[in-house]
């Protein structure tokens, strides 16, 4: 993986538009506006750990230059420990002691950590519709794995089914907090569960309890969603000083991650509502791009709405362009919460660095290219990795058989058992390709459906699981009856099924119009399943084209297709090449299977570049003060 790109000089906020410099202290708003007083918190404000420093902290604190490199004393900063134990970091100091030349003991000797709160709509286990919930489930527990203190705040979704039971091992808080949005008061509660070393909140308000999914129901989106997110930013903001989790706030002094539009709030709210006053000085914020597609429009006239002081409409205002507008009457004027966390956060993340690079251009930009060009020396990406317990062919519970590199015979009983499941012949020779994802246009459903019938001209199987757009569910429906030995569909959302094809099938097939990341082919190589997806966004940067001239072992190999230009022949030739490579070449088809399945898709390598640009976050000063 390439390193990041090093930070530019800092934007400051005279630069921004719409933003005002000097938001007035207006006593009066102060209540309006709901924050709680912290002052009680001035001394737990920070859990930064300074191990063997040079003279002073990563953010300019002072440090004592102990020689023998135990804990040093912080001044200005309390010593907190991780809020489910008491965690005495002596690892640190044993590693020390025994291997004072090892380079990866050095670097833990000079590791800062942090507080940081990530904001999301979904965290799986809890709740999940996509690939958000996938990385603001693992990622977490990475970082705190590395000494980091982690929170992550989501809504407690209650949809009065089985998937509530997920929510079995959390607990009341009893902190009640009142926030203030939508012309009035609001009262959430906040629940907690302890888990892998990451504090996970759950915002408790009746909004979050119906049934359907996070977002919608049969009936398409939730008409209140944007005050269901606003909620959860303005709880959010709240938590990390009113939640004394294992005895201890978070305090002032942490980094939030707002993940997509959901959690877009956080930063506007930083500086627009708990600065003027003195809160939050220090903390700093990142707004975390998973997919620029989605960005929280609204009406102009919802801006009432979202607890902010009228000078920051400017902020989030968005005028559509003449040619977007609806009918004659629609003067284009909305609110767009994306696109005020792109000009309040002090750094901008994506999840691969192709993303980063694709969301500047106006193909990609979605109307925003331009403004985060204007922010491009602050704006990176990073490569997500994969929860490679939750993905582990050989323990995963959801599978028939499991195996490893060194025994793929449980792979072919996955296939047999996938193939009687959905009531396919049994064949075990026949290629079995699959496809996981929301059937929409991003994911290129419309190719697939172009492309199908010739390609099961050919003797192969092909499954699909998915759900979204009503046109394609049925197109699922009419294909399985016209093809009846040779594909299935699967509607709706289900993960034991995920699991059972990405173990079960010997293609995965992503034709993505453009994908951020994406996690599919990253599990699908990890289980010997070979992906074969258009050449885009994070597709690009994690499936490498088959090289079948490559020597054996100079890692030129490949372990996949990636195909380009998107086009319903392309991607038939790319899916020809790997078919006849797994009928003719078997020995080039392990290798392939191999070499994706050893291939380190962990949090390890992006945890390290998350704690690059957290340094640099802290190094800057709060980009809107
Ligand atoms: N019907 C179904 N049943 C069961 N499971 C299903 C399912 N449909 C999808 N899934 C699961 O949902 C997840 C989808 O993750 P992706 O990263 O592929 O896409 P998504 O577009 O949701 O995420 C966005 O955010 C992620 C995270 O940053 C980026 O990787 C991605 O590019 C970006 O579009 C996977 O775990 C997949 O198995």
């Amino acid at each position: 993986m390439k390193t990041l790109l090093l930070p530019s000089p800092v934007f400051i906020s005279k630069s921004i538009p719409n933003i005002p410099q000097n938001s007035p202290l207006n006593s009066g708003f102060q209540s309006k506006l709901g924050f709680s007083c912290c002052s009680k918190t001035r001394n737990n404000c920070a859990r930064l750990r300074v191990i063997r420093n040079n003279n002073s902290g990563e953010d300019g604190s002072v440090v004592s230059d102990d020689e023998n490199g135990v804990f040093d004393s912080v001044a200005e900063f309390q010593l907190i420990p991780q809020s489910g134990e008491i965690e005495v970091s002596n690892s640190h100091a044993d590693k020390m002691e025994e291997s004072v030349d090892d380079e990866s003991a050095q670097e833990n000797l000079e590791k800062v950590t942090y507080n940081i709160v990530f904001v999301t709509s979904e965290a799986s286990p809890y709740s999940k519709t996509g690939g958000l919930a996938d990385v603001c489930g693992s990622l977490p527990i990475a970082l705190a794995s590395r000494g980091h203190r982690v929170m992550v705040v989501s809504p407690r979704y209650l949809h009065g089914g089985p998937s509530d039971e997920k929510l079995a091992g959390t607990t009341n808080l009893n902190r009640a907090t009142k926030v203030y949005c939508s012309g009035g008061v609001q009262q959430v509660d906040f629940f907690h569960e302890y888990r892998k070393g990451v504090d996970w909140v759950f915002v408790d308000h009746p909004c979050y309890s119906r049934p359907g999914n996070p977002y919608g129901d049969d009936n398409g989106a939730f008409g209140d969603n944007q005050f269901r997110f606003t909620l959860l930013c303005h709880a959010a903001c709240e938590a990390p000083l009113v939640l004394p989790l294992g005895g201890f706030t978070y305090g002032q002094k942490c980094l939030f991650l707002a993940n997509d539009w959901h959690a877009g709030l956080v930063p506007v709210l930083l500086a627009a509502k708990y600065r003027p006053h003195g809160i939050y000085k220090d903390a700093r914020s990142i707004i975390m791009i998973h997919n620029l597609a989605h960005q929280g429009v609204e009406p102009a006239s919802t801006f009432c709405n979202l607890g902010l002081p009228w000078e920051w409409y400017g902020t989030l205002e968005w005028i559509f362009p003449t040619w977007a507008r609806t009918h004659a009457l629609d003067t284009g004027q909305t609110v767009n919460i994306l696109k005020g966390a792109i000009v309040t956060a002090d750094r901008i993340l994506t999840v691969s660095q192709g993303y980063s690079w694709e969301i500047t251009t106006p193909e990609g930009g979605y109307g925003l290219n331009e403004l985060l060009s204007s922010r491009k020396f602050v704006l990176d990406g990073i490569t997500n990795g994969i929860d490679v317990t939750e993905w582990d062919p050989s323990s995963d519970k959801h599978i028939s058989s499991n195996y490893t590199v060194d025994d793929l015979s449980g792979k072919i009983a996955c296939k047999m058992a996938l193939q009687k499941e959905l009531g396919l012949p049994l064949r075990p020779d026949c290629v079995l390709i699959g496809f996981i994802g929301r059937l929409d246009y991003q994911k290129g459903i419309d190719i697939i459906l172009s492309a199908t019938p010739a390609l099961l001209q050919d003797d192969v199987q092909f499954v699909m699981l998915g759900s979204g757009e009503r046109q394609y569910e049925e197109w699922m429906s009419a294909t399985e009856e016209a093809f009846k030995n040779k594909f299935r569909g699967w509607v709706g959302f289900n993960v034991p099924i995920s699991h059972k094809i990405t173990a079960g099938c010997d293609i995965l097939l992503m034709p993505s119009r453009y994908e951020p990341c994406g996690l599919n082919q990253q599990y699908a190589m990890r289980y010997g399943t070979i992906p074969v997806v258009h050449e885009t966004g994070g597709l690009r940067e994690t499936v490498k084209t088959f090289n079948p001239c490559a020597e054996e072992g100079e890692g030129e190999e490949g372990t996949g297709w990636a195909f380009s230009p998107l086009t319903r022949e392309c991607m038939l030739d790319a899916l020809r090449m790997a078919i006849k490579t797994y009928r003719e070449h078997k020995t080039s088809w392990e290798g392939l299977m191999r070499r994706g399945m050893e291939r380190d898709c962990s949090w390890d390598n992006a945890t390290v570049q998350y704690e690059k640009v957290f340094q640099w976050v802290f190094t800057d000063p709060p980009y809107v003060t």
